[in-house]
């Protein structure tokens, strides 16, 4: 099955990139593509695309029984950044990740909010948000540097880079190359999710009144919204999950090698790229009752494992396994601060021409995202 002749697998690449691309290209959100519902799919002559939970457990999950791993395929290669998100190698994975942990706030945007949100245009929430995203992310990367560079990089510490300590060169460069991937992985991502749990909330003013209900009720002061407060917010927390099942911020493959291994009952031959991406699994009417809708209240009934149609594993928007979105809970802890925040701060509504802005995504990797027009407008003061 593997193929080598020389150029081929460049060709590969490329074909598979673009296949992957138009295929995407063609899946507007709300329509429906057979093709992506198929269990497999070969996209390249080399590289299997699966669509169902079980086969992404095999191909993404912590190893069980000995069975090799799935390392990142080559498409990951950044000789030039070696970060922990493009690392092949388990043991530097592994030490590289294994003292992470972040913090974050989202009082600048309401402020801003507040002196510019509620003219006639409104603001396009796309350069706002990833405003608000690279600010907090560049401000936690100074902090890190700074506390860092106070102490001296021999003295012992728990923090982000730990794992860099032992020498002052490797720490310089590897430390450049973290932050990138920070900064890369952390903003744009935060940024689309967002926009994403923005427009489906207007688009359902329902959803946003009972989010409005539940904030405003909860909370009397801007200054109570805070991690643990925002935990109690089951609504809060079903429109945020239910925004990354429709619009989960990296829609793309996640390839990985097969070392020769089965995946959901196929051997699949040692060097085959595999992959199973959650934008073909979240939207399938086999995983989902009324897949295309937002539907909040769903996540609450998986919860209380009353919704039989639906199955939360279908929906893995920061990916599972090892190589799982190490900044997961800094994101969640993001978009719950901000939501709760705006909800709390503003109404909002659509700048009128911005009702259909899902019609004009389209994916190149990443999502590209036409602007999303809003108004603000102030409800309390705080
Ligand atoms: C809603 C927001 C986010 C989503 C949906 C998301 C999603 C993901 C996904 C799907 C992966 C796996 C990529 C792969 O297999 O190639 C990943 C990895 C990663 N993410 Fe996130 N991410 C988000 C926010 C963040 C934040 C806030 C940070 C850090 C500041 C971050 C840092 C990383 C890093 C460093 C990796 C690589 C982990 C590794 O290979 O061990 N992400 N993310």
């Amino acid at each position: 099955m593997s193929l080598t002749f020389p150029g081929f697998q460049e060709f590969y690449k490329l074909l598979t990139t673009s296949i992957s691309i138009h295929w995407r290209n063609s899946l507007e959100p709300n329509k429906r593509l057979s093709l992506s519902f198929s269990d497999v799919v070969r996209i390249a002559p080399n590289d299997l695309s699966f669509n169902t939970p079980d086969a992404a457990r095999d191909i993404y999950y912590h190893v069980v029984n000995g069975r090799p791993k799935l390392l990142k395929s080559d498409d990951y290669e950044r000789k030039e950044l070696a970060s922990v998100a493009a690392v092949q190698d388990v043991g530097d994975h592994r030490m590289q990740r294994s003292s992470m942990s972040k913090a974050f706030s989202a009082a600048a945007l309401v402020e801003y909010l507040r002196m510019n949100g509620d003219g006639p245009h409104g603001f396009d929430v796309i350069p706002l948000y990833t405003w608000l995203t690279r600010r907090q992310h560049k401000v936690l990367t100074e902090e890190l540097v700074d506390e860092r560079m106070k102490r001296g990089v021999e003295v012992a510490a728990t923090d982000l880079f730990d794992h860099l300590r032992t020498d002052k060169q490797a720490m310089r460069e590897e430390f450049v190359s973290q932050s990138m991937i920070f900064l890369a992985a952390g903003s744009g991502t935060v940024q689309s999710a967002l926009t994403g749990a923005t427009f489906y909330l207007l688009k359902k003013p329902e959803a946003l009144s009972k989010l409005q209900k539940e904030v405003r009720g909860l909370i009397k002061k801007a200054d109570e919204i805070t991690d643990q407060t925002t935990s109690c917010m089951p609504y809060l927390n079903g429109v945020i999950q239910e925004a990354l099942r429709l619009f989960p911020p990296l829609p793309s493959r996640l390839p990985r090698v097969s070392p020769g291994a089965f995946i959901y009952g196929h051997y699949v031959p040692a060097g085959t790229v595999v992959s199973a991406t959650t934008y073909d699994m979240s939207r399938d009417p086999r995983y989902w009752s009324r897949p295309d809708e937002f539907w909040p209240e769903r996540w609450l009934s998986i919860q209380g494992g009353e919704f039989v149609n639906d199955r939360g594993e279908a929906s893995k928007p920061f990916s599972s396994g090892p190589r799982a979105c190490v900044g997961f809970k800094l994101a969640l802890l993001e978009l719950r601060l901000v939501l709760a925040r705006l909800v709390f701060a503003f109404d909002m509504e659509f700048v009128p021409g911005s009702e259909q802005w899902d019609e004009g995504l389209k994916v190149y990797f990443l999502w590209k995202k036409p602007p999303l027009r809003v108004r603000f407008t102030p409800v309390v003061s705080e």
